[in-house]
């Protein structure tokens, strides 16, 4: 399912900070956050385990607000924006992928993908479903998959909606390097259709299809 073409499929932060008070102690995992990833770009944040990639990705997807700095994502000033505009953004712009899938665990294959779906579009589904070779399962419940037939469904329902960036949060991470090698091609193919991927990961197994590679660090963002 190609990515809408949009010149603005980028993300962008800009002096972005985000602290959790817990208690008396205060935890600042993003101090001061600047980067881009322009269109096209499939981008892998690494770092430390509590670094704050996961905090990072939450507040790229409209999932979490900031303390402060602005975050602009696919045209949308995410940082800006009502509650209501936010699901719709979510809904129409990205595609989030997750190591533990979140698959629904009484719909099966078709009907998880469905759910990613705006329109109506069964013919639309089963294509996706052929290219990523999941036909044969369309009528198996999540609990019947494997780990790689359950996020290659998971990044399917990412896909439907044609998303112009598709956010990953250690998509690889439950999978043996076979299916990792699989799930990182198709997030490969969809950025050189134009749409853009970040992805965060201790893996290595990512660095070979990423283009970019960014490393988060005491609170900051460096390019490598
Ligand atoms: N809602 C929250 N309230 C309080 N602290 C939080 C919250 N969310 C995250 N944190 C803390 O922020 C830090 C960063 O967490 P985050 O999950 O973003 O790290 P991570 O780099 O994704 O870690 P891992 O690789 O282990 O998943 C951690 O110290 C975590 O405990």
């Amino acid at each position: 399912m190609p990515p809408r073409i949009e010149i603005s499929n980028m993300i962008e932060f800009k002096k972005v900070q985000q602290q959790f008070q817990t208690g008396r102690e205060l935890i600042e995992p993003l101090v001061d956050i600047t980067f881009k990833v322009e269109p096209g770009d499939f981008a892998v944040i690494q770092g430390a385990s509590g670094a704050g990639k996961s905090t990072l990705l939450l507040i790229a997807g409209g999932l979490m607000q900031p303390t402060s700095g602005t975050v602009h994502v696919a045209d949308v000033e995410v940082t800006s924006t009502s509650p209501a505009q936010l699901n719709q953004f979510r809904s129409k712009k990205v595609g989030f992928v997750f190591q533990m899938f979140h698959l629904v665990p009484y719909l099966n294959v078709r009907d998880n993908i469905r759910m990613g779906q705006l329109n109506k579009d069964l013919d639309a589904i089963e294509k996706l479903m052929k290219r990523l070779g999941l036909s044969s399962r369309a009528e198996s419940f999540p609990a019947m998959l494997s780990a790689g037939e359950q996020q290659r469904t998971a990044l399917a329902r990412a896909m439907i909606h044609q998303p112009s960036v598709i956010l990953a949060d250690e998509p690889t991470g439950n999978l043996d390097p076979e299916n990792a090698a699989e799930v990182l091609g198709l997030l490969d193919e969809y950025r050189r259709q134009g749409g853009t991927v970040l992805a965060v990961s201790h893996g290595r197994d990512i660095l070979e299809f990423a283009n970019r590679t960014l490393v988060l660090k005491n609170g900051k963002i460096s390019s490598i």
